[in-house]
């Protein structure tokens, strides 16, 4: 099966220069399961509500499969079968022990009570149990699910199999999870950034930056360019967007973090009530050093590309850019650090939760960030180095890099 989405465009594009047979590439396209269920679920009124769940696992050459539970209105199969090659992509290029899958619940979880979410995370584990396990397919959060959540996979799960942590990642620190698990994406962005921006001569320490989303990813990813001296100078999320050019003061949003850090991140208009409000279509194409979108798939559309006017898009969300507009990109003077690259710091933090519950080792925030910038300033440099010497985009290279070890992988298990 070849999908005509933007990732199996991006996959395409890559292995076009690898020579390989087109059965290869059959076989890296094609996911190897998919499932789709239904979730009912009695809402606290006494009303029954069916909601659609899905898990695409696309790889497990290199490990078990991994990857996020995206809760979200506005999903369906092709949108997992993408997110779940992408986690494939992600997970080799950072060369972590695991393959790639994604899955989740076309529902809005801002609309159910706790109990309720409570009660609908404990029905999805129910049907996703034959196929979820600490070293078959490991689960963690994604757009509209955080520890909460996972503590109750975790729960749910345990229930049936015994005490089993290592079935998911990104559990509060209390239940197994992992010291900086829950910044290690929006940190792992930063790190991106300012080691890309140090090899084309701009200076994060100053830089003007426009973030897209400012929930888990991308709150933290603020804080984490705002330590490194760089200037928040507009934020959105789904209700809208605050702007100010001499920088927006982000003291309330790292109050509200340090003080709960495993909630999920306060809405903007709550962290910055008192910033002058923008049209959040306008925040993309700001004239700004670094443009960051940190919330949904495909906002980079072919027009945006156009009107981009930052020196640098860091693709913290996955698949903001759609295939057109990055063809528009790479006719640009536009350094593009591909999702893949930019937000593997979430994955990488999450194989250190994993290793650690199946040692029954601890580790330290220290070593978590000592090793989470080892793990992202070496992919960087892998992929700098490959787009250099294959002078191709950065997107194409770290495809390359992740397409060549899946594929060896592969050849060597005899698939
Ligand atoms: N949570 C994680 O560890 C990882 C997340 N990602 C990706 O990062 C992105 C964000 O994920 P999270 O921060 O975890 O989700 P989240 O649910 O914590 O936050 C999403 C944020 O995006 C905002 N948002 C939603 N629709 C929007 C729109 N149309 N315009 C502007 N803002 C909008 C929401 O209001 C919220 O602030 C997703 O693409 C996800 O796949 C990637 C790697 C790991
Ligand atoms: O931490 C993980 O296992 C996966 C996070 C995720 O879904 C992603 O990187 O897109």
């Amino acid at each position: 099966m070849s999908l005509d989405t933007d990732a199996a465009r991006f996959l395409d594009a890559a292995t076009e220069g690898l020579g390989l047979d087109d059965d290869a590439c059959r076989m890296l396209q094609t996911p190897f399961r998919e499932v789709t269920f239904e979730v009912p679920l009695r809402r606290d009124t006494g009303e029954l509500t069916v909601f659609r769940g899905y898990r695409v696992q696309h790889d497990r050459a290199r490990g078990p499969f991994k990857g996020g539970m995206r809760f979200h209105p506005d999903v369906d199969l092709d949108h997992f079968r993408a997110l779940a090659a992408t986690m494939t992509w992600k997970t080799a290029l950072v060369d972590i022990p695991f393959g790639g899958a994604k899955g989740g619940v076309a529902c809005d979880p801002s609309t159910l009570s706790a109990g309720e979410l409570e009660r609908l995370v404990k029905e999805v584990v129910q049907r996703l149990d034959p196929i979820i396990g600490p070293d078959l397919d490991i689960p963690a959060p994604d757009m509209g699910t955080g520890p909460a959540e996972m503590a109750w996979m975790m729960d749910a799960y345990s229930d049936v199999h015994g005490y089993s942590p290592a079935v998911v990642t990104g559990k509060p620190l209390v239940l197994g999870g992992c010291p900086g698990r829950t910044e290690a994406t929006g940190t792992g962005v930063a790190m991106a950034t300012e080691r890309v921006c140090a090899d084309i001569g701009l200076d994060v320490d100053g830089a003007t930056v426009a973030i897209q989303g400012l929930g888990n990813v991308g709150a933290h990813a603020a804080m984490a360019l705002h330590e490194r001296g760089a200037r928040i100078v507009a934020v959105s999320d789904v209700d809208g967007a605050r702007h100010n050019p001499g920088g927006l003061p982000l003291d309330t949003l790292a109050r509200r973090l340090r003080e709960d850090p495993e909630a999920k991140p306060p809405p903007v208009a709550e962290v910055l009530p008192d910033a002058e409000e923008m049209d959040p279509d306008d925040l993309l194409t700001l004239d700004v050093d670094i443009v960051v979108p940190a919330a949904i798939g495909g906002v980079v559309t072919p027009e945006v590309a156009e009107a981009l006017r930052c020196r640098v898009l860091v693709e913290a969300a996955n698949g903001p850019t759609t295939a057109d507009a990055h063809d528009v990109l790479c006719g640009r003077d536009v350094t593009v650090v591909p999702d893949i690259l930019a937000n593997a710091g979430g994955v990488t933090v999450s194989y250190l939760e994993w290793a650690g519950n199946h040692s029954r080792t601890p580790w330290t925030h220290e070593r978590v960030m000592a090793r989470l910038a080892e793990v992202m300033f070496a992919a960087v440099d892998e992929t700098r180095s490959r787009a250099a010497a294959d002078e191709v985009d950065m997107r194409t290279a770290a495809y390359r890099v992740a397409v060549e070890r899946v594929r060896r992988a592969q050849h060597l298990r005899g698939v």
